[in-house]
């Protein structure tokens, strides 16, 4: 059986991931031309080499075209429920780092926590004329964070795919949930991440799908430990 694994073709991830493969001993070979979305790895018969970008990736474990993947943990589990019933997170590959955060404007003083936040959701349309409102584009981090661990169920979600963090200050939502690594842009718009505000500390990750056809599959062990030696 042919196993295939999907490793960013582009972005922030895809130098260090190939790094890894030449450090864990699996040097990857593009089949065909430099543009080719294929590729193979050398002394690995029967395992073929998907390029894809970070998101797609995450979504193609979740659907099982791909056995494994190299992606961040943010996009797997928003892609997702029940992303550990569906998938196994097999490494942490110490690169790709970024917190998914509960931020809030600097100037909401009385606001430390995400009990906090649950006081301000609270009377929030009777004070401000609407429901606290969240940009985000990861919805299902947001709404299982709000909802079922914090209990805060007076709020909208309003989606949002690029410069989330500018919402509040356009006026398009007042609080936001995004990624976060060196913190300067949600310093450059006046946010501020809440004290137990941090819903998920993502890296890159090698995800596999889980598969009754993997059981057993001595390529699929040779993989994982292949990747686990070079960290
Ligand atoms: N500063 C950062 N900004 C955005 N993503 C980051 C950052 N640091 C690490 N990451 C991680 O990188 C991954 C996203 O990578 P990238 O933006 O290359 O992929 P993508 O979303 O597929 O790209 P595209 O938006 O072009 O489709 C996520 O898992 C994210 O957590
Ligand atoms: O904490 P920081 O170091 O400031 O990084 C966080 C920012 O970086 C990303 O945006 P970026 O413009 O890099 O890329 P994107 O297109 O993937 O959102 C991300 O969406 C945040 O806005």
């Amino acid at each position: 059986m042919t196993i295939t694994i999907a490793i960013p073709s582009k972005g922030r991830m895809k130098d260090d991931c190939a790094a890894i493969f030449e450090r864990a001993g699996m040097p990857i070979v593009a089949v065909g031309n430099d543009r080719s979305y294929r590729g193979r790895v050398e002394g690995f018969e029967g395992v073929e080499i998907a390029f894809l970008s970070a998101s797609e990736i995450s979504r193609e474990i979740g659907n099982g075209s791909v056995d494994f993947g190299i992606t961040g943990e943010d996009l797997v589990r928003e892609g997702m429920a029940e992303a550990d019933r569906r998938v196994e997170f097999c490494a942490r590959l110490g690169f790709g780092h970024a917190d998914v955060v509960v931020a809030v404007p600097e100037i909401w003083l009385d606001v430390d926590t995400m009990a906090d936040l649950g006081d301000v959701a609270a009377d929030f349309r009777a004070r401000h004329g609407h429901r606290l409102t969240v940009a985000t584009k990861y919805w299902r981090l947001t709404q299982q964070f709000f909802s079922s661990q914090h209990g805060i169920q007076l709020y909208r979600i309003v989606e949002s795919l690029g410069a989330t963090e500018g919402a509040p200050a356009a006026g398009s939502a007042d609080i936001i949930v995004d990624i976060t690594s060196t913190g300067s842009t949600l310093r450059a718009n006046h946010l501020k991440v809440l004290s137990d505000g941090v819903i998920l500390r993502s890296e890159a990750c090698l995800v596999r799908a889980r598969k009754e056809s993997h059981n057993g599959d001595p390529m699929v062990e040779r993989i994982i430990s292949a990747v686990r030696s070079a960290l």
